[in-house]
């Protein structure tokens, strides 16, 4: 599904380049869960960013089935991630101003979903996560937790092929943690969803089917 080849993103700084990846060689097959660990600076979410065409200043070759990404324009490459991919980012904000609904209804619209069909689809989401009386609040009147749970539906909501995470289960707690992985697991072995996640954690890990090892850069393993 995804091949990376020389992968490299380069900072030029005054002192120098700095290689925040370096010579990265990847395949994700289709139907793999992959976790991504190192230590922290090692170009984890650097990796994602690059995986997910939200940073688009790397050198080298990205093939996405059989599509040179290193050489599409970023229309094309924005065509590619709203067809495919799903985020579940940290740092990837809901929209303030829209509600859970309207937040949940984002990458429908993307995917041109008919609008008759939209409002089933979220509320079937917002049952899933358990959030349907949340459905008319803003993000900023969410505990974090919450916001994360909405984060993820989002992800899931427009039916990715992959979904990349970025410490999915980062601001939950043990339990809701664990229920995300599950439905993680879930996704990818009864729907075939590819998943790519970052983690510190060996447990979350352990959901997934192999381990990719970062280290300044470099992958190590
Ligand atoms: N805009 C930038 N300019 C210069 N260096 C940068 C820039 N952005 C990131 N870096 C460097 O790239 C390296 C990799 O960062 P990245 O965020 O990918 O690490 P990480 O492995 O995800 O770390 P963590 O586990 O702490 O989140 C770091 O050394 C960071 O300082």
């Amino acid at each position: 599904m995804i091949s990376l080849r020389g992968l490299e993103r380069v900072y030029r700084l005054k002192g120098g380049p700095f290689y925040a990846l370096r010579n990265i060689n990847l395949e994700i097959a289709a139907g793999d869960f992959v976790s991504i660990m190192g230590p922290s600076g090692s170009g984890k979410s650097t990796l994602l960013h690059a995986l997910g065409l939200h940073d688009s200043a790397w050198e080298g070759e990205y093939w996405f089935d059989d599509a040179p990404v290193h050489k599409l324009n970023q229309k094309q490459r924005f065509a590619l991630q709203k067809q495919n991919i799903g985020f579940v980012f940290q740092s990837y904000h809901l929209l303030d101003d829209l509600t859970v609904y309207e937040n949940l209804e984002v990458p429908l619209s993307y995917r041109d979903t008919p609008r008759k069909d939209r409002e089933s689809i979220v509320c079937d989401m917002l049952d899933r996560f358990r959030i349907v009386g949340k459905r008319d609040l803003y993000p900023s009147q969410l505990s974090g937790g919450q916001q994360q749970l909405v984060g993820i539906a989002r992800a899931l909501i427009a039916n990715p092929r992959i979904i990349l995470a970025d410490e999915p289960t980062g601001n939950l707690h043990s339990d809701q943690g664990a229920e995300i992985m599950e439905l993680f697991k879930k996704l990818n072995q009864e729907d075939g969803v590819t998943i790519v996640q970052v983690t510190h954690s060996n447990d979350n890990a352990a959901y997934g089917s192999r381990t990719v090892r970062l280290a300044d850069g470099m992958m190590v393993g």
